[in-house]
């Protein structure tokens, strides 16, 4: 994960997908500061979605997670060149910062002060008790196993089997279900379109504290639009976030219809049904496809063990 300093202004990078950044003057507008580039994907995305003519002086590579170094980039959008210097990459920290010195401190005993959205004069505190340490004790490594697909693909049932199995191995997880979440920490969400962005982004980001505490955590939501899904997958190390694409036929997942659902939304009782009359996007590129044809039909176990498989070949097994 990385962010990116510019002089005096705090800014980060995959959450501001989408949100203005009226701080920084010369490149307002939608996401302007996404630009500051986890990786070639993101920048491609910036340039597309975002407006971005050309960003010179980049070495993407130097901005890829995890890595740091300074840099000098010059953004341009539209007629407008905004030199951007220095620029420096930052782990765990999606905020660049202010530096300033510390009372009678020199050099580079600076404390930070950031801005994050409406979090003014804010720091962060480091603790000493290290993410490596909680992996050691917990005997495995923290990562997020993203479940999305359609409403009654089996989510939540592979969710379940997944922690079930992993925990029968000794491992812990946690499942952040969508249909659960909402009872609580989202319960002031529906789902228009930005409420269900910020539903998978606060998702996203409890599972990314999850991943931190060293635990497998298991979410599984619908998050039916790609450039949301992209955004949790940006805010997380690189690898840690595992993207498990429930392919189920509308059709099938219309015949399973156990909550009554897609009957409600057929009939015109529910509005922006997911597959009905609001879109769901497939993953283009994801760890692990589910497939589910009609006639062939693996089990939630099965389909578990496939992702077991996956994580013990990434190591996520063992600290
Ligand atoms: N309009 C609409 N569209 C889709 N789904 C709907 C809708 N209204 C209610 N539900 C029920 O809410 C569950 C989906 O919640 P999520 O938080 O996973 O959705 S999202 O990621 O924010 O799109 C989903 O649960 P699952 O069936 O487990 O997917 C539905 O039961
Ligand atoms: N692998 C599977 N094979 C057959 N039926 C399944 C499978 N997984 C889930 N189901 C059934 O499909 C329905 C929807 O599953 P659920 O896990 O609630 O989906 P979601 O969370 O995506 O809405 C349930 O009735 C469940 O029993």
């Amino acid at each position: 994960m990385c962010a990116v300093s510019v002089d005096r202004v705090t800014c980060s990078i995959a959450s501001y997908v989408g949100t203005s950044c009226d701080h920084m003057p010369a490149i307002r507008g939608p996401g302007a500061c996404v630009f500051g580039a986890l990786g070639e994907l993101d920048l491609r995305l910036a340039k597309k979605e975002l407006g971005f003519v050309s960003c010179s002086g980049l070495d993407a590579k130097r901005f890829e997670r995890g890595r740091s170094g300074p840099s000098r980039v010059c953004l341009r959008r539209g007629e407008r060149s905004v030199p951007l210097a220095p620029v420096r990459a930052m782990e765990q920290s999606r905020t660049a910062h202010v530096n300033s010195k510390a009372d009678g401190a020199e050099g580079e005993n600076l404390h930070q002060i950031s801005t994050v959205g409406n979090s003014t004069n804010i720091k962060w505190h480091s603790c000493s008790v290290s993410k490596l340490e909680r992996q050691e004790l917990l005997q495995q490594k923290g990562c997020v196993i993203w479940i999305t697909g359609l409403s009654g693909s089996g989510k939540s049932t592979l969710a379940c089997a997944l922690s079930r199995s992993l925990h029968s191995r000794g491992k812990l997880t946690y499942v952040l279900d969508g249909d659960n979440v909402r009872h609580g920490l989202n319960s002031d969400l529906s789902f228009k379109a930005e409420d269900r962005a910020e539903n998978i982004r606060r998702i996203g980001e409890v599972a990314k504290l999850f991943a931190d505490a060293g635990v497998i955590c298991i979410a599984s939501l619908i998050s039916p639009y790609r450039r949301d899904r992209e955004a949790c997958r940006a805010i997380l190390p690189e690898g840690d976030f595992i993207e498990v694409f429930m392919d189920v036929p509308l059709q099938v997942c219309e015949a399973r219809d156990p909550k009554g659902l897609y009957k409600l939304a057929r009939a015109g009782k529910i509005k922006g049904f997911t597959g009905i009359d609001d879109p769901y996007e497939p993953p283009l590129d994801c760890e692990i496809v589910l497939q589910q044809k009609e006639s062939e039909c693996a089990s939630p176990c099965e389909m578990a063990e496939e992702v077991i498989c996956f994580l013990e070949e990434k190591g996520y097994l063992k600290a």
